[in-house]
């Protein structure tokens, strides 16, 4: 296209995005007005209110999608051979009733698929895809791709018909673009590869396999947003998104919200258990034995052995009353079937060894004891028939399963004699002993405080040296290994919510007293005014200003949802999944029970203790869901001299490992600096300021026992991860997922000294966009020894 046809084409495309936006603007006067309407609006039973929230946030919601698409509203056109032409963009746009023609399509639409993937070969019915380059309201650019060159004649210049990449003009310039240490959506020049994972179906797992800077995170996360746009369950549950620390969840935060979308939580695995934030670090053999699948039946066992079948014994009223260990296996075995969760059952279980207690000590344990094997159902339900009938017509002799008690101290008398044994601090206790309500806290520290607990819960699952690393002080905090175990053990032991649903209850009623008491008011108010003083309107009903009364949470989605452990999400996204322990395996497919997860990471940049070296082993055993396999192979990030100079270290990881195929080569083969050996730190300063581009982001990656000094040493490098900062040191574990346009890799004998050491200076050496530069004292490891001195 030549520069004046090029004006020309721009000047038609400004009509048309002139007209979108001021569709938007539209838009955006009629949600605003129709809050405005909701909010005022009069009715002030709890549907009203309830309605009129719900219309508030949707039209939130709205305005919000309208707000975050201004940037980039429209940025492609696809031309049909049927003459037709569609418009893609950030979000769908109709025309105003009644026409309500589509004006641009949503990214996610299946009509806007063609954009991403229609290649020359298969052209899915599009002749030429445009790429409109916008900035505000102006667009700066067009760029064709022209996929049959018959229906336009054409010269076919723009045309590279073996080219792979879609819109390979616009993707090189995002990639070339500086980085700023936050993630930019890539909804514009998303490949063919990507496109199939994030329309992929939600059904099962998911697995995106690709080696570094392929896109995995750019894609999981559109996948995200597409699901929440296409799949109304996904929506109505939301999507978790985990990934490996903070600082990621920093980089990657802007995304989703930039495509629209926000019903998303984003937490860590070190987030996953609510109220628990882990302080403490542990050895490396430590954290891997947490992470093992038999934990979850040490923790089994664990809860077990807090349910005792003993003998009980209580002093009660002068008198020692005895129940034996067999009538306390039956009532917790009873209450093992009434319920699936300890702290639920002990509720069963009480009750029943209370009743068994009364019986006893109104004298009528004799005839249960002999008959225990019948079960205590039978046994309990012919005495709740007896208990149903009214004193009086309890003979003064009854007989109650062959049982002959006195009519005065009898049967009748169980429920008060039940509850004088409550109160009594020794009964209590007793009970508290053989079954005691437990948090998952308690339930741990116990267990790694007490050698014999731990030994009794871990017989023939862990040996001595195992259970030596497990053993921990009581109250010494919690690392981010107890996390996934915390959730185990909150799943084994169960809430008991009677207590809840009680005060919610009382809650109800007490609200609905305070309305009492106001209307009663309000009527005195009503005889006092004289004539229409008083608006009709401002007497409520009750069930109005109970409802009033009652607490509402206006808590957004995301915060509900982060907070409440047993949320169940309609999709779950996990980001680096390779370092996932199998104990937080389980922990995440309790979040999502269908299974409906997209899992994405590089087995070969696994660096962490629990670090998995194949899906299939790692997934399995966690899921019966359908587990599907999706490679991407093209490196967006590295350019083409980096990955090669990393391949040697991918190499002696897994010599059979594909090294992906970079689109982008820069002419700068990454060096190496041989430091003094006592000035590493100077070297690096050195290197970090000849290296760093002007306004762009710079990281040295170091061992992580020199990662403070080097931030000492280095100008302008803060403290923490900060990764606004134009320049910041990081440990690999750290800069994993990360990206920059400038990497100084410190020291690689330290990181490969570290456990998976290979791995981490793999995930160092490919955070690069630009150059690397490898800075060492002493010899370069081998697989360095082919860098430019
Ligand atoms: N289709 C695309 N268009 C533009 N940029 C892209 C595209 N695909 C990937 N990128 C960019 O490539 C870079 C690497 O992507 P991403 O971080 O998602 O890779 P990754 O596979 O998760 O890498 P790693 O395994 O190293 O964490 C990002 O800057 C991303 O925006």
């Amino acid at each position: 296209m030549s520069p004046s046809q090029a004006d020309q084409e721009i000047e038609r495309e400004q009509h048309y995005v002139d007209r979108l936006y001021a569709r938007v603007d539209e838009l955006r006067t009629e949600v605003q007005e129709s809050l405005d309407q909701a909010l005022l609006a009069r009715g002030s039973s709890e549907r009203d209110l309830l309605e009129r929230e719900a219309s508030v946030d949707r039209l939130t919601e709205r305005a919000t999608a309208l707000d975050r698409a201004e940037q980039g509203l429209c940025f492609g056109r696809l031309d049909l051979e049927d003459g037709h032409v569609r418009y893609v963009g950030r979000t769908g746009l109709r025309a105003p009733a009644p026409e309500r023609t589509p004006l641009l399509l949503d990214w996610r639409a299946p009509g806007a698929r063609a954009f991403y993937v229609a290649t020359p070969a298969n052209n899915h019915g599009v002749v030429r895809r445009r790429h409109l380059r916008t900035e505000r309201r102006r667009v700066t650019g067009v760029e064709d791709e022209l996929l049959d060159l018959d229906a336009f004649g054409a010269d076919g210049s723009t045309l590279d018909a073996g080219t792979e990449l879609q819109g390979e003009g616009a993707l090189m310039a995002a990639l070339a673009e500086r980085r700023t240490g936050r993630m930019r959506d890539i909804v514009t020049t998303l490949q063919a590869e990507q496109d199939d994972v994030v329309r992929a179906t939600s059904a099962g797992v998911l697995v995106v396999q690709g080696g570094p800077g392929t896109g995995k995170t750019a894609v999981a996360l559109h996948r995200a947003a597409y699901l929440l746009y296409a799949r109304p369950e996904v929506a109505r549950q939301g999507v978790l998104v985990v990934g490996p620390s903070t600082t990621f969840l920093d980089y990657i935060e802007q995304v989703l919200p930039s495509l629209g979308e926000t019903q998303v939580v984003l937490t860590t695995t070190d987030g996953l258990f609510p109220g628990v934030t882990p302080t403490v670090t542990e050895p490396a053999e430590v954290v891997r034995l947490k992470g093992e699948a038999a934990m979850a039946e040490v923790l089994v066992r664990a809860v077990r052995d807090r349910e005792r079948a003993v003998d009980v014994e209580v002093r009660f009223d002068g008198e020692v009353h005895r129940l034996p260990a067999k009538t306390v296996r039956a009532a917790a075995d009873e209450a093992s079937r009434a319920a699936r969760t300890h702290n639920v059952a002990r509720r069963t279980f009480r009750e029943l060894v209370l009743r068994a207690l009364a019986m006893e000590v109104v004298g009528a344990g004799y005839r249960l004891l002999q008959d225990v094997e019948e079960g205590f159902e039978n046994e309990l339900a012919r005495f709740d028939t007896s208990l149903s009938r009214s004193p009086d017509e309890i003979p003064a002799r009854v007989e109650v399963a062959g049982t002959e008690v006195d009519g005065v101290t009898g049967v009748h008398e169980l429920p008060h004699v039940e509850r004088e044994l409550l109160a009594d601090p020794y009964v209590t206790s007793a009970l508290e002993d053989i079954w005691p309500l437990l948090t998952p806290q308690q339930l741990l520290e116990d267990l790694f405080g007490d050698p014999d607990r731990l030994a009794s819960a871990s017989r023939g699952l862990l040996d001595g040296d195992e259970r030596a690393l497990l053993h921990r002080e009581p109250g010494s905090g919690w690392s981010a290994a107890d996390v996934p175990l915390l959730d185990e053990a909150a799943e084994l032991l169960g809430v008991d919510e009677t207590e809840s649903r009680q005060q919610r209850a009382a809650h109800r009623r007490e609200a609905a007293r305070f309305a009492r008491q106001v209307l009663r008011s309000n009527d005195l108010l009503a005889e006092e005014a004289d004539g229409d003083a008083v608006d009709p309107a401002a007497l409520l009903t009750e069930e109005d200003l109970a409802g009033r009364h009652a607490a509402r949470d206006h808590r957004s989605f995301a915060e509900k949802a982060a907070a409440d452990r047993t949320w169940t999400y309609g999709h779950v996204v996990v980001d680096e999944a390779q370092e996932l322990s199998a104990m937080t395996w389980r922990a995440l497919f309790r979040r999502c029970p269908a299974g409906s997860m997209t899992v994405v990471g590089d087995v070969h940049q696994g660096s962490g203790p629990s670090a998995a070296t194949s899906w299939e082993l790692a997934l399995a055993p966690h899921t019966s869901a359908r587990i599907r396999q999706q490679e991407l192979t093209v490196g967006y990030r590295t350019p083409e001299e980096v990955m090669a100079a990393a391949t040697p270290v991918l190499a002696a990881l897994d010599p059979g490992a594909s090294v992906p195929t970079s689109v982008r080569s820069t002419g700068l083969a990454p060096r190496r600096v041989t430091a003094a050996p006592d000035d590493l730190a100077g070297a690096v300063a050195a290197t970090v300021a000849r290296d760093r581009p002007a306004g762009g982001s710079t990281a040295v990656v170091a061992p992580a026992a020199l990662v403070p000094v080097l931030r000492d040493a280095v100008a302008d490098a803060p403290t923490g991860t900060d990764l606004l900062a134009d320049v910041v040191v990081l440990s690999p574990a750290e800069a994993k997922g990360l990206e920059f346009d400038a990497v100084v890799v410190a020291e690689p004998a330290g990181i490969i000294a570290e456990p998976r050491g290979l791995g981490q200076l793999y995930v160092a050496m490919t955070r690069t966009t630009g150059t690397l530069t490898v800075v060492h004292t002493g010899e370069i490891p081998d697989v360095l020894a082919h860098l430019e001195p």
